[in-house]
């Protein structure tokens, strides 16, 4: 080992995220004198399957949970391991925590914590070398600036209005760099708050930063976007819709049940749903169109709707459910968030096995958001070709976008826009 990579520190602490709640930061020291930080996000629509995100029982701190346990584990057994070890060895440097946590789901030390120190220990290692995160995580030929999904109307359990779908994002695959992309989908965004205002609509937001009004239904969502695309100049060719519908946040005993419009669903009246916005909207991308426990419906899903399906709460970033996934052809894209399996590593890995199998896959922030940007040199290292990270708006996701703004400008003319070159599935 070199000796300026050895793992000299580590330190948690406990921060507030952008809903105000507990979160989980640590700091990497090394013997050369570099340090890395990173923080980590948390979910509200929470798959069963996730990795766990260790809370304190006892103490009720702020709205939700402490995460002082966690932090306890950054400051005590995780660092004991991880002390002396060589912070550019990622596998060695998670496998070690995943041994010392002993379960499949990190119920001991909390995925929290352990991602935690995973990000941390990469940052540091980059900081040593002296090179970008993307270019540390990718490699030098990594080039790819991803397509953003902008989530810019919120419902579901990202907000206190009455729409069922959780995320309505525009994508705008037309846009020729990832400047140009931001700047349609801002404009898409303040076109809207533009209709809203003039229809009486409240213009307040939700967790992700969209706006979250009360409409007649969730077609009207849909229906407004379109007239925003358009009112600010562009075509639904160049900026299309995709949709998180967060289903199994609706299923229980085989069946969904749409709690805010209160409406009974069989998995097949679903997917005759799904079918038919897909054939009144530009929608290139449906996201848990279904639950995580309905593999049967994925599968009929997958067969019947020739669009981008991506799997959230059914994957879980997770090889064991994406394997599964890919032998069941059940849905043909993952989204990846790094906090929902807890290691970069495990991470990687996800993301590879979706790319073997010919899944596209979407990296992803989470609705309780850091200042963290690791997401966005994420998706370039990887060259998954697409993001999520909220609207266009509120500073813990423009942070995401912000970033990628400036790998974009440090690429110069290597950088290549995804828009055109990521497998869109195309009516
Ligand atoms: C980002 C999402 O929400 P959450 O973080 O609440 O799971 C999602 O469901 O894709
Ligand atoms: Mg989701």
């Amino acid at each position: 080992m070199r000796r300026e990579y050895e793992i000299i520190s580590v330190r948690g602490r406990e921060i507030i995220d952008s809903r105000g709640e507990p979160t989980v930061e640590a700091e990497v020291e090394l013997a050369g004198g570099a340090v890395g930080r990173a923080s980590v996000p948390s979910g509200a629509s929470t798959g069963i399957f996730e990795a766990h995100e260790l809370r304190d029982e006892d103490a009720l701190r702020f709205h939700g949970h402490g995460v002082l346990k966690a932090v306890g584990h950054v400051n005590g057994t995780i660092a004991d391991i991880v002390r002396g070890m060589d912070a550019s060895r990622q596998a060695d440097v998670d496998r070690a925590m995943l041994a010392a946590d002993g379960t499949e789901n990190k119920t001991v030390l909390g995925a929290n914590a352990i991602l935690a120190v995973s990000l941390a220990a990469a940052r540091a290692a980059a900081r040593a070398m002296h090179i970008p995160f993307y270019r540390y995580l990718g490699g030098t030929m990594a080039h790819i600036l991803p397509v953003p999904m902008m989530n810019i109307l919120n419902g579901g359990k990202h907000a206190s209005n009455n729409i069922d779908i959780q995320e309505f994002m525009i994508v705008p695959v037309g846009a020729h760099s990832f400047r140009e992309a931001l700047q349609w989908g801002s404009e898409v965004y303040h076109a809207l708050g533009v209709l809203l205002r003039k229809r009486g609509l409240p213009t307040a937001v939700g967790d992700e930063g969209g706006f979250a009004p009360d409409l007649r239904n969730d077609e009207e969502a849909l229906q407004m976007i379109v007239e925003a695309i358009e009112a600010s100049g562009r075509t639904t060719d160049e900026i299309g819709l995709a949709v998180d519908a967060a289903a199994s946040e609706w299923y229980a005993d085989g069946q969904y049940t749409l709690p805010k419009r209160k409406q009974r669903l069989k998995t097949d009246e679903l997917i005759g749903y799904l079918k038919e916005l897909t054939r009144r909207f530009p929608i290139l991308s449906i996201e848990d169109g279904l639950s995580d426990r309905d593999w049967s419906g994925w599968k009929t899903l997958t067969q019947e709707l020739p669009i981008q399906l991506v799997g959230d709460d059914l994957f879980v970033t997770n090889t064991r459910r994406l394997r599964k996934g890919i032998g069941e052809r059940a849905g043909n894209s993952i989204l990846v968030k790094i906090n929902q399996i807890g290691t970069l590593t495990e991470t990687f890995e996800a993301i590879d096995m979706a790319r073997d199998a010919g899944y596209t896959a979407v990296i992803s922030h989470r609705s309780g958001e850091t200042e963290d940007t690791s997401i966005a040199d994420i998706a370039v290292a990887a060259g998954t070709g697409q993001i999520k990270t909220g609207a266009p708006a509120r500073t813990e996701r423009t942070a995401k976008y912000n970033r990628l703004l400036r790998i974009e400008e440090e690429l110069g003319e290597a950088a290549v826009y995804a828009g055109k070159s990521v497998m869109w599935y195309r009516k």
